[in-house]
C-alpha cells in the first residue's frame, strides 16, 4: 500500500467527519481575506482613496467583528479536528491490537513489548498528524487561490514575488525528503530500541542482580541512548533546516515587496492600502508555505510509520491497519459495524484463512459482550477422537521444531508427550493448538478437518496451561476467571481440582488478594496451579498441560490428576511431562527425540523398547530419591 492510499483509506473511514473538518478549516483559513480587504480600505480611507463609506471607526468595528468571528471559527475547528484525529488514532490502535490478539499466541509480536509500545504510541501519532494536516493544506490552498486572485488584480508582478518562495520551498522540501526519511527512520528505530531495552531491564531486574550485571546492562543501555542521541540530532537538524528554508524564503519575499512597493507608490500605481493588503496577506502566505512544507515532511514521516506498523503485522496486508471497524463509542452500533469490519477484513486478507471455524461454530462468540459469558459446546461436538497427521513446524530462525508427527487421542484418554530437553514437546502442543503459525499437516476433530486451530482450540473445546504461566496484576479471582462469569460453585471446584484451596485460605484477602507485579507474589507452584485453575474453570473437552511438574511436588501432582478425573472422568488430556506420576497414569506415551516421534506405547512397552524412555524414567527415579 502506498502512503497516499494509506492516507486516503483514513479519510474514507469517516468521510463525513473529514469533510466537516475540511470545511471548518477552509473557512478558518479563508477568513483572513476579509480583514485584509478591510485593512486595505482603512489605509485607503486615511489617504482618501477608499471607495467604501464606513469611516475609520466603522472599519475598526468591522475588523474587531472579523477577529471575533475567526476566534469562534477556530474553536469550532479545534472541536472538529480533535474528533477526527481521535478517531483516526483509535482506529489504528484498535486494528493493530485486534490483529496482534489474533496472531498465533506464541509469536504475536515480532519485536519486544517495549518496541511494540513505541510503534503503538509514536507511529500512530505520526499517521494521525499527517492526515490531520492534509485538511490544513487544503484550506490554505483555497486561501492562496483566492488571495492570489485578489493580489493579481491589484499587481501581478508583486504577486509573483509573494508566491515565488512557495516554489522554492516545495522544491527544497522535495530535495530533502529522501534524507529526512532516512534520518527519521533511524531515529524511530533508535527510540524503539531504547524503549525495548527499558522494558527488558524492568522485566529482568532479578536476573540482572543475581548475575551482578548491573554495570554491563547500564553500559549497554548507554550505548543505545548514545545511538538515539546521534540519530535524533540528525533528524532534528534536518527538520529545523527545512523549517528555516521555509521561513527565510518568505523573508526574502517581504524584502522584495518592500523594495518594489516604494518605487510603485512613488509612481502612483500602488496605494498605501494595496501595500497594507500585500503585507497582511503575506503573513498568511507565510503560514501557507510553512504548513505545506510541514505537510510534505509529515507525509514522508507517515510513510516511515506505515512501514514500521506493517512490520508489526508480520506479513498481513497493510489494509488491516485502516480496516473499517467500530470504535465502540456508541454501544448500540458496536455489533453491526463489527460485522462490517470483519467482512472487510476477510476481503482484505483475500479470505486466506477461510471462514474461521471458531466463529462459524459458536455464532456471536466474537462479540466483546458475549465473550465474557460462558460459551457452551454445541451438541454433537463433544470430542470423540482427535487425529493429528504429518504435523510439522520449523522455527524460521533456527530451522528446528517438529517434523511429521502422527497421533490420535480418544475421548477420556490420558496421553503424555515426553522426551529430553529441546526434543520438541512444547512445539508439538503449540502447533496443535495454533499458538504457532500454521505449518504442515492436518488435524481432525471427530474426523472433521480443523482449518484454523488458533480459533478452534479454545474453550469449551480445549483449554491449555502453558509451561510458564502469565499472571496479571489483579485479584486471584480475576486471574482465574479472566472475565468469564462465575457460575454456582465453578470457581471453588476449579480451585479444588487445581489443589489450590489451601493456598487461597492462606492469602490475606483470599480470592480477592491482588497478585502479580503489584500484589502478592505467588510461588512458582502456586502460579502454575493458578494457571491450571484458570484452565479447569473453563469446562473443556480437551485439556492440554505443558509440563506442570516443574513447579509441583509429586504428591500435589498426584492429587491434581486424581481430582481432575473425579470431576471429569470423560475429559481427554494431553500432557507434556517426564514425571512418573503422569507416565504411570498414561494410556499412551509419545516419546519425542530431535523433533520427531521416536517411540510410542504404554510405560511397560516403552521400558522394553525405548532407551530414551528408560533414561527419562530412571532419571526421574534418581531425582525423586
Ligand atoms: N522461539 C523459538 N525460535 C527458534 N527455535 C526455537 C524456539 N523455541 C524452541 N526452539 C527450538 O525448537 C526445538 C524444540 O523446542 P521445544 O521448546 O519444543 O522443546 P521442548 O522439548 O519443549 O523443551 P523443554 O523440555 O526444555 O521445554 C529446540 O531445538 C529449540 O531450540
Amino acid at each position: 500500500m502506498t502512503t497516499f492510499q494509506y492516507l486516503w483509506r483514513f479519510i474514507m473511514y469517516r468521510p463525513g467527519r473529514y469533510f466537516i473538518n475540511a470545511i471548518a478549516w477552509t473557512i478558518i483559513y479563508l477568513a483572513p481575506i476579509v480583514p485584509g480587504l478591510i485593512t486595505k480600505q482603512f489605509f485607503d480611507s486615511l489617504t482618501g482613496n477608499s471607495m467604501l463609506g464606513y469611516g475609520v471607526w466603522g472599519l475598526i468595528a468591522l475588523l474587531i467583528a472579523a477577529a471575533l468571528g475567526r476566534i469562534c471559527l477556530i474553536i469550532i475547528g479545534f472541536i472538529t479536528d480533535v474528533h477526527f484525529r481521535f478517531r483516526m488514532g483509535m482506529l489504528l490502535r484498535r486494528n493493530l491490537l485486534e490483529h496482534v490478539l489474533k496472531q498465533p499466541g506464541a509469536q504475536a509480536i515480532p519485536v519486544s513489548p517495549g518496541e511494540a509500545i513505541s510503534h503503538f504510541r509514536d507511529d500512530v501519532d505520526q499517521s494521525e498528524e499527517a492526515v490531520s494536516w492534509s485538511v490544513d493544506v487544503f484550506g490554505l490552498t483555497c486561501f492562496a487561490i483566492v488571495s492570489g486572485y485578489i493580489l493579481i488584480r491589484i499587481d501581478a508582478q508583486m504577486t509573483m514575488l509573494v508566491f515565488l518562495p512557495i516554489v522554492l520551498v516545495i522544491t527544497a522540501a522535495q530535495l530533502a525528503t529522501v534524507r529526512l526519511q532516512k534520518y527519521r527512520a533511524a531515529s524511530r528505530e533508535a527510540t524503539s530500541k531504547v524503549t525495548g531495552e527499558i522494558s527488558e531491564m524492568f522485566g529482568n531486574v532479578q536476573a540482572i542482580q543475581v548475575a551482578g550485571a548491573e554495570d554491563r546492562v547500564i553500559e549497554r543501555f548507554r550505548s543505545f541512548g548514545d545511538n538515539r542521541r546521534k540519530a535524533m540530532l540528525k533528524d532534528r537538524l534536518m527538520t529545523e533546516l527545512l523549517d528555516s528554508v521555509f521561513s527565510n524564503s518568505v523573508n526574502l519575499g517581504t524584502g522584495l515587496i518592500l523594495l518594489l512597493a516604494g518605487t510603485k507608490m512613488r509612481a502612483g500605481t500602488f496605494t498605501v492600502g494595496d501595500f497594507a493588503l500585500f503585507v497582511y496577506y503575506l503573513t498568511f502566505v507565510t503560514q501557507f508555505i510553512t504548513n505545506v512544507g510541514k505537510f510534505i515532511t509529515y507525509f514522508k514521516q507517515m510513510s516511515v510509520s506505515l512501514e514500521r506498523l506493517t512490520f508489526l503485522l508480520q506479513g498481513a496486508s497493510a489494509k488491516v491497519l485502516t480496516m473499517v471497524n467500530s470504535l465502540h463509542l456508541k454501544p448500540g452500533r458496536a455489533e453491526k459495524s463489527e460485522d462490517r469490519g470483519r467482512k472487510s477484513e476477510d476481503a482484505a486478507l483475500g479470505d486466506k484463512r477461510g471462514v474461521r471455524q471458531g466463529e462459524r461454530e459458536t455464532p456471536g462468540a466474537a462479540s466483546g459482550e458475549k465473550q465474557s459469558e460462558n460459551v457452551k459446546l454445541e451438541s454433537g461436538a463433544e470430542l470423540q477422537r482427535l487425529d493429528v497427521k504429518g504435523l510439522s513446524y520449523a522455527y524460521a530462525d533456527t530451522g528446528r521444531g517438529i517434523s511429521d508427527i502422527h497421533f490420535s487421542l480418544r475421548r477420556g484418554s490420558f496421553t503424555v508427550v515426553t522426551g529430553a530437553i529441546g526434543s520438541g514437546k512444547t512445539t508439538l502442543v503449540r502447533s496443535l493448538l495454533g499458538l504457532l503459525p500454521k505449518g504442515k499437516g492436518t488435524i481432525a476433530w471427530n474426523g472433521v478437518p480443523v482449518e484454523d486451530p488458533g480459533t478452534f482450540f479454545t474453550p469449551p473445546r480445549s483449554a491449555y496451561t502453558a509451561q510458564v504461566p502469565r499472571l496479571y496484576s489483579d485479584t486471584l479471582r480475576n486471574n482465574i476467571l479472566l472475565g468469564q462469569a462465575e457460575q454456582n460453585d465453578s470457581l471453588q471446584q476449579a480451585l479444588h481440582a487445581a489443589v489450590l484451596e489451601y493456598d487461597v485460605a492462606q492469602l490475606p484477602g483470599g480470592l480477592d488478594t491482588v497478585i502479580g507485579p503489584r500484589g502478592v507474589k505467588l510461588s512458582g507452584g502456586q502460579a502454575q496451579r493458578t494457571a491450571a485453575a484458570r484452565m479447569l474453570v473453563r469446562d473443556a473437552e480437551l485439556y492440554v498441560f505443558d509440563d506442570l511438574s516443574s513447579a509441583l511436588d509429586v504428591e500435589t501432582e498426584q492429587k491434581l490428576w486424581e481430582r481432575m478425573f473425579q470431576r471429569r472422568s470423560d475429559a481427554t488430556c494431553l500432557v507434556v511431562s517426564h514425571r512418573k506420576t503422569a507416565l504411570t497414569r498414561a494410556d499412551h506415551i509419545i516419546v519425542m527425540k530431535e523433533g520427531r516421534i521416536e517411540a510410542e506405547g504404554t510405560s511397560e512397552e516403552l521400558l522394553q523398547r525405548s532407551s530414551t524412555f528408560r533414561e527419562l524414567w530412571y532419571g526421574d527415579e534418581r531425582q525423586s530419591e
